[in-house]
Protein backbone atom coordinates (compact mmCIF):
# COMPACT_ATOMS: atom_id res chain seq x y z
CA UNK A 1 0.00 0.00 0.00
CA UNK A 2 2.69 2.03 1.07
CA UNK A 3 4.25 1.98 -2.21
CA UNK A 4 1.40 3.50 -3.79
CA UNK A 5 2.28 6.54 -2.01
CA UNK A 6 4.86 9.07 -2.26
CA UNK A 7 7.01 8.61 0.22
CA UNK A 8 6.59 11.78 2.21
CA UNK A 9 2.96 10.50 2.74
CA UNK A 10 2.49 8.21 5.99
CA UNK A 11 0.19 5.11 5.91
CA UNK A 12 -2.13 7.55 8.27
CA UNK A 13 -2.24 10.66 6.39
CA UNK A 14 -3.21 7.89 3.26
CA UNK A 15 -5.94 6.50 5.59
CA UNK A 16 -7.14 9.41 6.66
CA UNK A 17 -7.08 11.24 3.18
CA UNK A 18 -8.63 8.02 1.73
CA UNK A 19 -11.51 8.25 4.25
CA UNK A 20 -12.03 11.91 3.50
CA UNK A 21 -12.20 11.57 -0.10
CA UNK A 22 -14.46 8.85 0.25
CA UNK A 23 -16.96 11.02 2.18
CA UNK A 24 -16.12 13.83 -0.02
CA UNK A 25 -17.24 11.62 -2.95
CA UNK A 26 -20.84 10.52 -0.83
CA UNK A 27 -20.99 14.32 0.13
CA UNK A 28 -20.63 15.55 -3.60
CA UNK A 29 -22.90 12.37 -4.83
CA UNK A 30 -25.51 13.16 -2.25
CA UNK A 31 -25.80 16.76 -3.61
CA UNK A 32 -26.10 15.43 -6.74
CA UNK A 33 -28.99 13.36 -5.91
CA UNK A 34 -30.78 15.92 -3.99
CA UNK A 35 -30.36 18.50 -6.64
CA UNK A 36 -32.05 16.26 -9.21
CA UNK A 37 -34.34 15.88 -6.69
CA UNK A 38 -35.17 19.11 -5.91
CA UNK A 39 -35.09 19.63 -10.17
CA UNK A 40 -37.57 16.48 -10.92
CA UNK A 41 -39.82 18.19 -7.39
CA UNK A 42 -39.47 21.79 -9.17
CA UNK A 43 -40.83 19.73 -12.63
CA UNK A 44 -43.29 17.77 -11.03
CA UNK A 45 -45.10 21.23 -9.68
CA UNK A 46 -47.23 22.47 -11.88
CA UNK A 47 -47.49 25.78 -13.86
CA UNK A 48 -49.15 28.56 -12.85
CA UNK A 49 -52.65 28.48 -13.86
CA UNK A 50 -54.20 29.92 -17.15
CA UNK A 51 -55.77 29.59 -20.13
CA UNK A 52 -55.59 26.30 -21.99
CA UNK A 53 -55.40 28.15 -25.07
CA UNK A 54 -55.37 26.16 -28.62
CA UNK A 55 -52.93 24.16 -30.00
CA UNK A 56 -49.97 25.43 -31.80
CA UNK A 57 -51.14 28.82 -30.61
CA UNK A 58 -52.43 28.84 -27.60
CA UNK A 59 -54.20 31.84 -26.61
CA UNK A 60 -52.67 34.00 -29.37
CA UNK A 61 -56.54 34.35 -31.14
CA UNK A 62 -57.76 35.87 -28.17
CA UNK A 63 -55.40 38.57 -26.86
CA UNK A 64 -57.19 41.71 -27.08
CA UNK A 65 -55.41 45.29 -28.24
CA UNK A 66 -55.16 46.35 -25.34
CA UNK A 67 -52.75 43.92 -23.29
CA UNK A 68 -52.69 44.90 -19.96
CA UNK A 69 -56.61 45.11 -19.62
CA UNK A 70 -56.34 41.89 -21.24
CA UNK A 71 -54.02 40.52 -18.43
CA UNK A 72 -55.52 41.56 -15.50
CA UNK A 73 -58.61 40.35 -16.56
CA UNK A 74 -57.46 37.33 -16.97
CA UNK A 75 -55.82 37.69 -13.27
CA UNK A 76 -59.37 38.21 -11.72
CA UNK A 77 -60.09 34.12 -13.24
CA UNK A 78 -56.48 32.73 -12.45
CA UNK A 79 -55.33 35.00 -9.50
CA UNK A 80 -51.90 36.98 -9.05
CA UNK A 81 -49.88 34.45 -10.64
CA UNK A 82 -50.75 33.16 -13.97
CA UNK A 83 -49.20 31.49 -17.28
CA UNK A 84 -50.36 31.83 -20.79
CA UNK A 85 -48.68 30.51 -23.67
CA UNK A 86 -48.75 32.83 -26.87
CA UNK A 87 -47.48 30.40 -29.92
CA UNK A 88 -44.59 28.73 -28.55
CA UNK A 89 -43.68 31.00 -25.62
CA UNK A 90 -44.61 30.35 -22.12
CA UNK A 91 -45.57 34.16 -20.47
CA UNK A 92 -46.43 34.08 -16.75
CA UNK A 93 -47.98 37.47 -15.49
CA UNK A 94 -48.05 38.62 -11.93
CA UNK A 95 -50.62 40.95 -10.56
CA UNK A 96 -50.18 41.23 -7.38
CA UNK A 97 -47.65 43.34 -4.82
CA UNK A 98 -46.73 40.06 -2.32
CA UNK A 99 -45.84 38.50 -5.77
CA UNK A 100 -43.96 41.04 -7.77
CA UNK A 101 -41.97 41.25 -4.17
CA UNK A 102 -41.12 37.04 -4.90
CA UNK A 103 -39.83 38.37 -8.54
CA UNK A 104 -38.23 41.58 -7.97
CA UNK A 105 -36.69 40.99 -4.22
CA UNK A 106 -36.63 37.60 -3.17
CA UNK A 107 -35.43 36.18 -6.49
CA UNK A 108 -33.87 39.44 -7.81
CA UNK A 109 -30.72 37.60 -8.79
CA UNK A 110 -32.03 35.18 -10.59
CA UNK A 111 -35.37 37.13 -12.75
CA UNK A 112 -32.52 39.86 -13.69
CA UNK A 113 -32.56 38.72 -17.36
CA UNK A 114 -34.71 40.22 -20.06
CA UNK A 115 -36.60 38.51 -22.77
CA UNK A 116 -35.06 40.08 -25.82
CA UNK A 117 -37.71 40.76 -28.04
CA UNK A 118 -37.02 39.25 -31.77
CA UNK A 119 -36.98 42.64 -34.24
CA UNK A 120 -34.36 43.56 -31.50
CA UNK A 121 -32.51 40.52 -31.74
CA UNK A 122 -32.51 40.10 -35.36
CA UNK A 123 -30.81 43.74 -35.15
CA UNK A 124 -27.39 42.20 -33.09
CA UNK A 125 -26.23 39.94 -35.78
CA UNK A 126 -24.17 38.39 -33.31
CA UNK A 127 -23.08 41.21 -31.04
CA UNK A 128 -23.75 41.93 -27.21
CA UNK A 129 -26.78 43.30 -26.05
CA UNK A 130 -26.69 46.97 -24.74
CA UNK A 131 -27.93 47.87 -21.10
CA UNK A 132 -31.82 47.44 -21.33
CA UNK A 133 -31.67 44.06 -22.55
CA UNK A 134 -28.32 42.40 -21.58
CA UNK A 135 -28.57 39.39 -19.07
CA UNK A 136 -27.42 40.11 -15.37
CA UNK A 137 -23.68 39.93 -16.63
CA UNK A 138 -20.28 41.91 -15.55
CA UNK A 139 -20.95 43.86 -19.16
CA UNK A 140 -24.45 44.37 -17.87
CA UNK A 141 -23.12 45.73 -14.76
CA UNK A 142 -20.28 48.04 -16.03
CA UNK A 143 -22.85 49.56 -17.85
CA UNK A 144 -25.32 50.52 -15.24
CA UNK A 145 -22.69 51.30 -12.97
CA UNK A 146 -20.94 53.81 -15.69
CA UNK A 147 -24.53 55.48 -16.12
CA UNK A 148 -25.24 55.55 -12.42
CA UNK A 149 -22.26 56.99 -11.39
CA UNK A 150 -21.53 59.72 -14.04
CA UNK A 151 -25.30 60.90 -15.18
CA UNK A 152 -27.18 59.65 -12.07
CA UNK A 153 -24.95 60.18 -9.15
CA UNK A 154 -26.54 63.35 -6.74
CA UNK A 155 -23.81 65.56 -7.28
CA UNK A 156 -23.34 64.66 -11.26
CA UNK A 157 -26.95 65.70 -11.10
CA UNK A 158 -26.44 69.03 -9.42
CA UNK A 159 -23.72 69.67 -11.83
CA UNK A 160 -25.79 69.32 -14.78
CA UNK A 161 -28.72 71.28 -13.67
CA UNK A 162 -27.54 74.57 -15.34
CA UNK A 163 -27.77 72.07 -18.52
CA UNK A 164 -31.64 71.15 -17.55
CA UNK A 165 -32.65 74.93 -16.85
CA UNK A 166 -31.24 75.89 -20.42
CA UNK A 167 -33.00 73.14 -22.67
CA UNK A 168 -36.18 74.27 -20.42
CA UNK A 169 -36.14 77.76 -21.23
CA UNK A 170 -35.70 76.66 -24.68
CA UNK A 171 -38.52 74.66 -24.76
CA UNK A 172 -40.92 77.48 -22.64
CA UNK A 173 -39.46 79.81 -25.74
CA UNK A 174 -40.64 77.21 -28.36
CA UNK A 175 -44.03 76.68 -26.73
CA UNK A 176 -44.70 80.31 -26.73
CA UNK A 177 -44.03 80.65 -30.13
CA UNK A 178 -46.33 78.91 -31.13
CA UNK A 179 -48.53 80.80 -28.56
CA UNK A 180 -48.28 83.74 -30.08
CA UNK A 181 -49.58 82.71 -33.23
CA UNK A 182 -52.35 81.17 -31.94
CA UNK A 183 -51.28 77.70 -33.17
CA UNK A 184 -51.99 74.49 -31.03
CA UNK A 185 -48.95 71.98 -30.32
CA UNK A 186 -48.48 68.29 -29.66
CA UNK A 187 -47.69 67.69 -25.66
CA UNK A 188 -46.40 64.73 -26.36
CA UNK A 189 -43.86 66.03 -29.13
CA UNK A 190 -42.82 69.48 -27.03
CA UNK A 191 -42.12 66.80 -23.86
CA UNK A 192 -40.57 64.01 -26.22
CA UNK A 193 -37.73 66.98 -27.45
CA UNK A 194 -37.51 68.63 -24.50
CA UNK A 195 -35.91 65.12 -22.78
CA UNK A 196 -34.30 64.13 -26.42
CA UNK A 197 -32.18 67.51 -26.40
CA UNK A 198 -31.82 67.64 -22.69
CA UNK A 199 -30.20 63.90 -22.66
CA UNK A 200 -27.89 65.32 -25.68
CA UNK A 201 -26.57 67.96 -23.87
CA UNK A 202 -25.62 66.23 -20.87
CA UNK A 203 -24.21 63.41 -22.72
CA UNK A 204 -22.07 65.32 -24.82
CA UNK A 205 -22.76 69.59 -24.31
CA UNK A 206 -25.34 70.40 -27.56
CA UNK A 207 -29.45 69.10 -28.63
CA UNK A 208 -29.90 68.66 -32.10
CA UNK A 209 -30.40 71.30 -34.64
CA UNK A 210 -33.49 71.72 -36.04
CA UNK A 211 -33.15 69.89 -39.39
CA UNK A 212 -31.74 66.90 -37.32
CA UNK A 213 -34.05 66.95 -34.73
CA UNK A 214 -37.09 66.02 -36.24
CA UNK A 215 -35.14 63.01 -37.91
CA UNK A 216 -33.60 61.72 -35.19
CA UNK A 217 -36.64 62.36 -33.15
CA UNK A 218 -38.46 59.70 -36.03
CA UNK A 219 -35.76 57.12 -35.57
CA UNK A 220 -35.85 56.89 -31.97
CA UNK A 221 -39.79 56.58 -31.60
CA UNK A 222 -39.63 54.07 -34.75
CA UNK A 223 -36.87 51.95 -31.90
CA UNK A 224 -38.85 52.29 -29.57
CA UNK A 225 -42.59 51.19 -31.18
CA UNK A 226 -40.75 48.22 -32.54
CA UNK A 227 -39.73 46.75 -29.55
CA UNK A 228 -42.84 45.65 -28.69
CA UNK A 229 -44.87 45.86 -32.29
CA UNK A 230 -47.10 43.21 -32.60
CA UNK A 231 -44.42 40.25 -33.98
CA UNK A 232 -45.36 36.92 -35.38
CA UNK A 233 -41.23 35.70 -34.26
CA UNK A 234 -42.03 36.42 -30.75
CA UNK A 235 -43.84 33.65 -30.26
CA UNK A 236 -42.58 31.15 -32.99
CA UNK A 237 -38.69 31.75 -32.56
CA UNK A 238 -38.21 29.35 -34.66
CA UNK A 239 -39.25 31.90 -37.69
CA UNK A 240 -37.09 34.62 -35.95
CA UNK A 241 -34.15 34.36 -38.20
CA UNK A 242 -36.39 35.31 -41.28
CA UNK A 243 -38.00 38.17 -40.12
CA UNK A 244 -41.32 37.61 -41.69
CA UNK A 245 -42.90 41.23 -41.15
CA UNK A 246 -39.88 42.99 -41.57
CA UNK A 247 -39.67 44.48 -37.97
CA UNK A 248 -36.12 43.35 -37.55
CA UNK A 249 -35.26 45.42 -40.82
CA UNK A 250 -36.92 48.13 -39.40
CA UNK A 251 -35.36 48.03 -36.60
CA UNK A 252 -32.03 47.97 -38.23
CA UNK A 253 -32.74 51.03 -40.75
CA UNK A 254 -33.87 53.11 -37.60
CA UNK A 255 -30.73 51.92 -35.84
CA UNK A 256 -28.08 52.85 -38.62
CA UNK A 257 -30.26 56.03 -39.16
CA UNK A 258 -29.07 56.80 -35.44
CA UNK A 259 -25.75 55.58 -35.23
CA UNK A 260 -24.55 57.29 -38.62
CA UNK A 261 -25.91 60.24 -36.91
CA UNK A 262 -24.01 59.34 -33.61
CA UNK A 263 -20.78 59.18 -35.62
CA UNK A 264 -20.30 62.80 -36.52
CA UNK A 265 -20.71 63.71 -33.15
CA UNK A 266 -17.84 61.08 -31.84
CA UNK A 267 -15.75 62.11 -34.70
CA UNK A 268 -16.59 65.54 -33.31
CA UNK A 269 -16.03 65.01 -29.93
CA UNK A 270 -12.96 62.72 -30.63
CA UNK A 271 -11.38 66.23 -32.27
CA UNK A 272 -12.20 68.22 -29.39
CA UNK A 273 -10.34 65.92 -27.06
CA UNK A 274 -7.49 65.38 -29.43
CA UNK A 275 -6.73 69.24 -28.81
CA UNK A 276 -6.94 69.18 -24.78
CA UNK A 277 -11.13 70.54 -24.63
CA UNK A 278 -12.52 68.78 -21.76
CA UNK A 279 -15.87 68.85 -20.02
CA UNK A 280 -15.68 65.81 -18.97
CA UNK A 281 -19.12 64.52 -20.21
CA UNK A 282 -20.50 61.37 -20.44
CA UNK A 283 -19.42 60.84 -23.80
CA UNK A 284 -15.51 61.73 -22.93
CA UNK A 285 -15.51 59.00 -19.79
CA UNK A 286 -17.52 56.47 -22.65
CA UNK A 287 -14.71 57.11 -25.24
CA UNK A 288 -11.92 56.79 -22.37
CA UNK A 289 -13.74 53.77 -21.30
CA UNK A 290 -12.99 52.41 -24.94
CA UNK A 291 -9.48 53.26 -24.54
CA UNK A 292 -8.85 52.35 -21.02
CA UNK A 293 -10.97 49.83 -20.29
CA UNK A 294 -10.07 46.33 -19.06
CA UNK A 295 -8.83 44.26 -21.73
CA UNK A 296 -10.35 41.34 -20.21
CA UNK A 297 -13.57 42.67 -20.44
CA UNK A 298 -13.50 45.40 -23.00
CA UNK A 299 -15.80 47.98 -24.28
CA UNK A 300 -16.20 49.07 -27.57
CA UNK A 301 -17.43 51.30 -29.85
CA UNK A 302 -20.03 49.79 -30.93
CA UNK A 303 -21.21 49.58 -26.95
CA UNK A 304 -21.05 52.68 -26.86
CA UNK A 305 -23.24 53.57 -29.97
CA UNK A 306 -26.01 50.79 -28.07
CA UNK A 307 -25.83 52.66 -24.82
CA UNK A 308 -26.51 56.01 -25.87
CA UNK A 309 -29.39 54.94 -27.72
CA UNK A 310 -30.76 52.87 -24.52
CA UNK A 311 -30.77 56.19 -22.98
CA UNK A 312 -32.12 58.02 -25.92
CA UNK A 313 -35.47 55.75 -26.04
CA UNK A 314 -35.47 54.91 -22.29
CA UNK A 315 -35.60 58.68 -21.50
CA UNK A 316 -37.98 60.45 -24.09
CA UNK A 317 -40.97 58.54 -24.08
CA UNK A 318 -40.83 57.68 -20.89
CA UNK A 319 -41.14 61.01 -19.98
CA UNK A 320 -43.24 62.42 -22.68
CA UNK A 321 -46.14 60.12 -22.17
CA UNK A 322 -46.02 61.26 -18.11
CA UNK A 323 -46.42 64.47 -19.42
CA UNK A 324 -48.95 64.36 -21.88
CA UNK A 325 -51.32 62.13 -19.24
CA UNK A 326 -50.57 64.62 -16.96
CA UNK A 327 -51.86 67.43 -19.15
CA UNK A 328 -54.93 64.81 -20.29
CA UNK A 329 -56.39 64.50 -16.76
CA UNK A 330 -55.87 68.35 -15.62
CA UNK A 331 -57.29 69.38 -19.06
CA UNK A 332 -60.30 66.78 -17.96
CA UNK A 333 -60.91 68.05 -14.39
CA UNK A 334 -59.88 71.93 -14.90
CA UNK A 335 -60.11 71.96 -11.48
CA UNK A 336 -57.03 70.10 -10.51
CA UNK A 337 -55.30 72.58 -13.51
CA UNK A 338 -56.46 75.63 -11.28
CA UNK A 339 -54.96 74.22 -7.57
CA UNK A 340 -51.56 73.28 -9.49
CA UNK A 341 -51.68 76.92 -10.88
CA UNK A 342 -52.42 78.83 -7.58
CA UNK A 343 -49.63 76.73 -6.25
CA UNK A 344 -47.41 77.99 -8.79
CA UNK A 345 -48.40 81.36 -8.20
CA UNK A 346 -48.11 81.34 -4.20
CA UNK A 347 -44.82 79.86 -4.50
CA UNK A 348 -43.08 81.14 -7.62
CA UNK A 349 -45.29 83.90 -8.64
CA UNK A 350 -45.31 85.63 -12.20
CA UNK A 351 -42.68 87.85 -11.63
CA UNK A 352 -40.18 84.71 -12.34
CA UNK A 353 -39.75 81.16 -13.39
CA UNK A 354 -40.14 77.88 -12.62
CA UNK A 355 -36.43 76.88 -11.01
CA UNK A 356 -35.66 73.23 -10.35
CA UNK A 357 -35.06 74.15 -6.52
CA UNK A 358 -38.54 75.02 -5.98
CA UNK A 359 -39.92 71.43 -6.74
CA UNK A 360 -39.66 70.69 -3.07
CA UNK A 361 -42.22 73.03 -2.04
CA UNK A 362 -44.41 72.03 -5.11
CA UNK A 363 -46.37 70.01 -3.16
CA UNK A 364 -49.78 69.66 -5.46
CA UNK A 365 -47.72 69.53 -8.78
CA UNK A 366 -45.55 66.69 -7.54
CA UNK A 367 -48.64 64.85 -6.30
CA UNK A 368 -50.20 65.00 -9.57
CA UNK A 369 -47.13 63.34 -11.29
CA UNK A 370 -47.35 60.56 -8.77
CA UNK A 371 -50.85 59.80 -9.34
CA UNK A 372 -50.05 60.38 -13.15
CA UNK A 373 -47.19 57.67 -13.00
CA UNK A 374 -49.60 55.36 -10.61
CA UNK A 375 -53.22 55.27 -12.76
CA UNK A 376 -50.95 55.72 -16.49
CA UNK A 377 -47.06 54.14 -15.79
CA UNK A 378 -45.63 54.46 -18.98
CA UNK A 379 -44.28 50.57 -19.14
CA UNK A 380 -47.26 48.95 -17.16
CA UNK A 381 -45.38 45.93 -17.51
CA UNK A 382 -42.06 47.26 -16.56
CA UNK A 383 -39.27 45.87 -19.13
CA UNK A 384 -40.30 41.86 -19.43
CA UNK A 385 -38.22 40.16 -17.10
CA UNK A 386 -36.96 36.84 -17.66
CA UNK A 387 -35.59 33.91 -15.14
CA UNK A 388 -32.24 32.27 -15.64
CA UNK A 389 -32.82 29.03 -14.66
CA UNK A 390 -36.04 27.08 -13.10
CA UNK A 391 -37.69 28.55 -10.32
CA UNK A 392 -40.70 28.36 -7.92
CA UNK A 393 -42.71 31.37 -7.13
CA UNK A 394 -46.08 30.59 -5.12
CA UNK A 395 -45.44 26.93 -5.26
CA UNK A 396 -45.57 26.99 -8.86
CA UNK A 397 -42.89 26.39 -11.19
CA UNK A 398 -41.24 28.78 -13.59
CA UNK A 399 -39.27 27.30 -16.58
CA UNK A 400 -36.04 29.21 -17.37
CA UNK A 401 -36.78 31.16 -20.43
CA UNK A 402 -40.24 32.09 -19.76
CA UNK A 403 -41.03 35.88 -19.97
CA UNK A 404 -42.38 37.61 -16.78
CA UNK A 405 -44.88 40.46 -17.48
CA UNK A 406 -45.09 42.39 -14.01
CA UNK A 407 -48.29 43.91 -14.69
CA UNK A 408 -48.22 46.88 -12.53
CA UNK A 409 -51.26 48.47 -14.08
CA UNK A 410 -53.30 46.27 -12.25
CA UNK A 411 -50.82 46.62 -9.00
CA UNK A 412 -51.67 50.52 -9.11
CA UNK A 413 -54.83 49.85 -9.68
CA UNK A 414 -55.85 47.14 -6.64
CA UNK A 415 -58.41 48.75 -4.27
CA UNK A 416 -57.01 46.51 -1.40
CA UNK A 417 -54.08 48.99 -1.33
CA UNK A 418 -55.26 52.08 -2.98
CA UNK A 419 -59.03 51.99 -2.18
CA UNK A 420 -62.36 51.76 -3.93
CA UNK A 421 -61.90 55.17 -5.60
CA UNK A 422 -58.45 53.29 -7.10
CA UNK A 423 -59.61 54.02 -10.74
CA UNK A 424 -60.18 57.94 -10.04
CA UNK A 425 -57.21 60.42 -10.86
CA UNK A 426 -56.36 62.05 -7.08
CA UNK A 427 -53.67 63.65 -6.72
CA UNK A 428 -54.90 64.38 -2.82
CA UNK A 429 -54.34 60.99 -1.93
CA UNK A 430 -50.00 61.82 -2.60
CA UNK A 431 -51.24 64.87 -0.18
CA UNK A 432 -51.62 63.05 3.09
CA UNK A 433 -50.00 63.11 6.33
CA UNK A 434 -45.88 63.55 6.07
CA UNK A 435 -45.50 60.17 7.19
CA UNK A 436 -47.60 58.52 4.38
CA UNK A 437 -45.86 60.83 1.43
CA UNK A 438 -42.77 59.25 2.60
CA UNK A 439 -44.42 55.64 2.38
CA UNK A 440 -45.80 56.69 -1.44
CA UNK A 441 -42.09 57.63 -2.12
CA UNK A 442 -41.47 57.51 -5.89
CA UNK A 443 -38.72 55.41 -5.49
CA UNK A 444 -38.82 51.73 -4.08
CA UNK A 445 -41.18 50.66 -1.60
CA UNK A 446 -41.14 47.75 0.57
CA UNK A 447 -44.93 47.05 -0.24
CA UNK A 448 -44.62 46.70 -4.03
CA UNK A 449 -47.56 48.74 -4.88
CA UNK A 450 -46.21 51.25 -6.44
CA UNK A 451 -43.88 50.32 -8.91
CA UNK A 452 -43.66 52.62 -11.84
CA UNK A 453 -39.44 52.38 -12.03
CA UNK A 454 -39.91 48.84 -11.69
CA UNK A 455 -37.52 47.57 -8.50
CA UNK A 456 -34.27 45.22 -7.30
CA UNK A 457 -31.37 45.34 -9.39
CA UNK A 458 -33.44 46.07 -12.74
CA UNK A 459 -35.04 49.24 -11.32
CA UNK A 460 -35.18 52.01 -13.65
CA UNK A 461 -31.07 53.17 -13.71
CA UNK A 462 -32.27 56.97 -14.46
CA UNK A 463 -34.98 57.27 -12.05
CA UNK A 464 -33.62 60.40 -10.18
CA UNK A 465 -32.97 62.32 -13.53
CA UNK A 466 -36.78 61.24 -14.58
CA UNK A 467 -38.36 62.20 -11.95
CA UNK A 468 -36.49 65.78 -11.48
CA UNK A 469 -37.37 65.82 -15.15
CA UNK A 470 -41.23 65.03 -15.19
CA UNK A 471 -41.99 67.42 -12.34
CA UNK A 472 -40.01 70.25 -13.52
CA UNK A 473 -41.39 70.09 -17.06
CA UNK A 474 -44.94 69.95 -16.09
CA UNK A 475 -44.42 72.79 -13.59
CA UNK A 476 -42.31 74.97 -15.72
CA UNK A 477 -45.88 74.02 -19.19
CA UNK A 478 -48.23 75.21 -16.28
CA UNK A 479 -46.74 78.17 -14.55
CA UNK A 480 -45.75 79.94 -18.03
CA UNK A 481 -49.23 78.87 -20.04
CA UNK A 482 -52.99 78.40 -19.64
CA UNK A 483 -53.58 74.99 -21.72
CA UNK A 484 -56.17 74.81 -23.80
CA UNK A 485 -58.40 72.06 -26.03
CA UNK A 486 -59.05 73.40 -29.57
CA UNK A 487 -62.31 74.34 -30.45
CA UNK A 488 -64.64 70.96 -31.46
CA UNK A 489 -62.30 68.98 -29.67
CA UNK A 490 -63.46 66.86 -27.17
CA UNK A 491 -60.88 64.75 -24.91
CA UNK A 492 -61.16 60.96 -24.57
CA UNK A 493 -58.82 59.57 -21.81
CA UNK A 494 -58.47 56.19 -23.80
CA UNK A 495 -55.33 54.13 -23.96
CA UNK A 496 -53.28 52.44 -26.22
CA UNK A 497 -51.00 49.72 -25.23
CA UNK A 498 -47.77 49.45 -27.02
CA UNK A 499 -44.21 49.98 -25.64
CA UNK A 500 -45.17 52.72 -23.73
CA UNK A 501 -49.26 52.91 -22.94
CA UNK A 502 -49.80 55.89 -24.54
CA UNK A 503 -52.81 58.07 -24.70
CA UNK A 504 -55.12 56.63 -27.62
CA UNK A 505 -55.18 60.32 -29.23
CA UNK A 506 -52.17 62.25 -29.50
CA UNK A 507 -52.93 65.66 -27.05
CA UNK A 508 -52.85 68.70 -29.06
CA UNK A 509 -53.76 71.80 -27.04
CA UNK A 510 -53.51 75.31 -27.37
CA UNK A 511 -51.32 77.26 -24.97
CA UNK A 512 -51.55 81.13 -24.14
CA UNK A 513 -49.32 82.83 -22.26
CA UNK A 514 -50.11 83.88 -18.62
CA UNK A 515 -46.91 85.41 -17.05
CA UNK A 516 -46.71 89.32 -17.15
CA UNK A 517 -43.51 89.69 -18.92
CA UNK A 518 -41.91 88.94 -22.50
CA UNK A 519 -38.96 87.97 -20.93
CA UNK A 520 -39.76 85.26 -18.96
CA UNK A 521 -40.18 83.41 -22.04
CA UNK A 522 -36.83 83.99 -23.93
C1 LIG B 1 -40.71 59.15 -15.84
C2 LIG B 1 -39.65 58.65 -16.36
C3 LIG B 1 -39.25 57.19 -16.37
C4 LIG B 1 -39.97 56.06 -16.06
C5 LIG B 1 -41.42 55.98 -15.61
C6 LIG B 1 -39.08 54.94 -16.23
C7 LIG B 1 -39.43 53.62 -15.99
C8 LIG B 1 -38.59 52.55 -16.19
C9 LIG B 1 -38.96 51.17 -15.98
C10 LIG B 1 -40.30 50.69 -15.48
C11 LIG B 1 -37.88 50.40 -16.28
C12 LIG B 1 -37.80 48.88 -16.24
C13 LIG B 1 -37.58 48.37 -14.84
C14 LIG B 1 -37.62 46.86 -14.77
O1 LIG B 1 -37.56 46.20 -15.80
O2 LIG B 1 -37.74 46.32 -13.68
C15 LIG B 1 -36.82 51.28 -16.71
C16 LIG B 1 -35.57 50.87 -17.10
C17 LIG B 1 -34.59 51.72 -17.54
N1 LIG B 1 -34.63 53.09 -17.54
FE1 LIG B 1 -36.20 54.26 -17.00
N2 LIG B 1 -37.86 55.39 -16.64
C18 LIG B 1 -37.91 56.78 -16.73
C19 LIG B 1 -36.88 57.62 -17.07
C20 LIG B 1 -35.62 57.23 -17.42
C21 LIG B 1 -34.52 58.13 -17.72
C22 LIG B 1 -34.60 59.65 -17.66
C23 LIG B 1 -33.46 57.34 -18.06
C24 LIG B 1 -32.05 57.70 -18.46
C25 LIG B 1 -31.37 58.67 -18.23
C26 LIG B 1 -33.87 55.96 -17.95
C27 LIG B 1 -33.06 54.88 -18.21
C28 LIG B 1 -33.44 53.56 -18.04
C29 LIG B 1 -32.59 52.43 -18.39
C30 LIG B 1 -31.20 52.50 -19.01
C31 LIG B 1 -33.31 51.28 -18.06
C32 LIG B 1 -32.83 49.83 -18.20
C33 LIG B 1 -32.13 49.43 -16.92
C34 LIG B 1 -31.66 47.99 -16.92
O3 LIG B 1 -32.20 47.17 -17.65
O4 LIG B 1 -30.74 47.68 -16.15
N3 LIG B 1 -35.18 55.93 -17.55
N4 LIG B 1 -37.27 52.58 -16.63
Amino acid sequence: MALMFPSNISVGTAIVTALLTLSLTRLFLFLICLKSKQGKEKQLLPLPPGPLGLPILGSLPFVKPNVHQYFSDLAQTYGPILSIRLGYKLFVVISSPSTAREILKDQDATFANRSIPAAILFNYNGSRPDLLWAPNDSHWRLMRKTVAREMIHPARLEDMAPIRRREMRRTVERVWARAKMGVTVHMREVAFLTMLNMLMSILWGEGANDCDEENLQRAVREHIFLFFAPNVADFFPVVAPLDPQGLGRRVKKATGWIIKYLEKVVEKKKQKMAVGERRGDMLEVLLDLIETGNPQEPFTMDDLFKLILDLMEASTDSVATVIEWAMAELLHDPKKMRIAQQELDDVIGKHRVVEESDITQLHYVSAIIKETLRLHPPAPFLVPHCPSSQCVVRGFSVPAGTTIIVNIWKIHRDTDFWGEDAEEFKPERFLATEKEMNDFNLKWNDQFYYLPFGAGRRMCVGYALGEKMVIYLLASLLHSFEWRLPENVTLELQEKFGTVLVLAEELVVAPVARLDKPELYV
